[in-house]
């Protein structure tokens, strides 16, 4: 009889949620016991702007350190917030199937953004969304939060701001989508590199529990996040502006494709280099960072990151 697995995860209900969901697979398709462990980071408890405490990458690490450190077996993160970096020891065993990766406005009155009166104070930490907001020339007021979700809604619902953005997957995680007013199309905002999308990650040397987490894997997802993220640390290498990415696995001519789309912006929206790109799936990294160079090359590499909103801090969702 094995021991049970367990998953580290973070304490916040969006977190516990999608562990949860993973958890309910892993017993599915594997047979094996499942226990969730909460790891409590440093970014849950401070609520200073999470760029002066280091990023998204604190409620990664703390989950990577309990690894590390035999506390936990595998851990669950939200792809969006893993730095792109590769982290010594540890694998990124599987990606499961991807939730809907875009963005969604939750308004007063259920508006949509078209409806925004001009003046509308509208919410969001992202540096990504605030750029692209300000690109629609609709004249919306835009303002920095933090928080979980449950937190930022309640800014609309007590009338402080008009509406807030927020990812569409947390939202029907939460069983919260019910309050979407509208689902933003990518041409107009590009999500963040991995949004939607999960990371299940374990010790790299802890070769079976590697291979058991592969029942979790969906290739399609997994090539989606690989392009998108070669995208993103193609243009980090180059620039430090915001960055939104989508790829999908597409029906092409030939069999299964992958189309990318990519966006940077200037903090204020006013200037932008969007381009995409298709090729193969099993090039997925490739497709990415060939995107991002030439990104770079008509551009991106000039595009300066500007005065950020109070509270903020740089690159995709540190904050969001
Ligand atoms: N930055 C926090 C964060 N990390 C993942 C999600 C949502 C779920 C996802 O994108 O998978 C959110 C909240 C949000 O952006 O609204």
């Amino acid at each position: 009889m094995n021991a049970p697995l367990r998953l580290g995860t973070r304490a916040s209900a969006l977190a516990t949620t999608q562990s949860g969901h993973v958890a309910a697979m892993l017993r599915e398709r594997t047979g094996r016991e499942v226990e969730l462990v909460e790891v409590t980071t440093r970014g849950d408890v401070d609520r200073s702007p999470l760029a002066s405490i280091g990023g998204t990458g604190v409620f990664v690490s703390a989950l990577r350190d309990a690894l590390l450190a035999g506390e936990v077996d595998l851990a669950v993160h939200s792809l969006k917030d893993l730095p792109t970096g590769a982290a010594e020891g540890i694998a990124l065993a599987a990606v499961p199937p991807r939730e809907d990766p875009r963005d969604a406005l939750v308004a007063r009155d259920g508006l949509t953004l078209g409806e925004l009166p001009v003046g509308s104070r509208v919410g969001t930490g992202s540096p990504r969304r605030a750029a692209q907001l300000a690109a629609l020339g609709l004249g919306l007021e835009i303002t920095a939060i933090r928080g979980n979700v449950g937190t930022r809604i309640g800014h609309v619902e007590d009338g402080r701001l008009d509406a807030v953005v927020l990812a569409q997957a947390g939202l029907s995680r939460l069983g919260r989508d019910g309050e979407v007013t509208e689902v933003l199309d990518p041409f107009q905002m590009l999500p963040a590199p991995g949004q939607g999308a999960l990371a299940v990650e374990c010790r790299a040397g802890d070769e079976d529990l590697v291979a058991l987490l592969a029942a979790l894997d969906h290739p399609s997802t997994r090539a989606a996040v690989t392009a998108e993220r070669a995208v993103l640390s193609t243009l980090e290498a180059g620039c430090s502006a915001p960055v939104g990415a989508l790829a999908e696995v597409v029906e092409g001519d030939d069999g299964e494709e992958l189309w990318v789309r990519a966006v940077v912006m200037s903090t204020d929206g006013a200037l932008s280099v969007r381009m995409s790109a298709t090729g193969s799936p099993g090039d997925a990294h490739g497709v990415g960072s060939r995107l991002g160079q030439e990104m770079l090359a008509d551009g991106a590499a000039d595009l300066m990151e500007g005065p950020q909103p109070e509270g903020s801090d740089r690159v995709g969702e540190q904050h969001a």
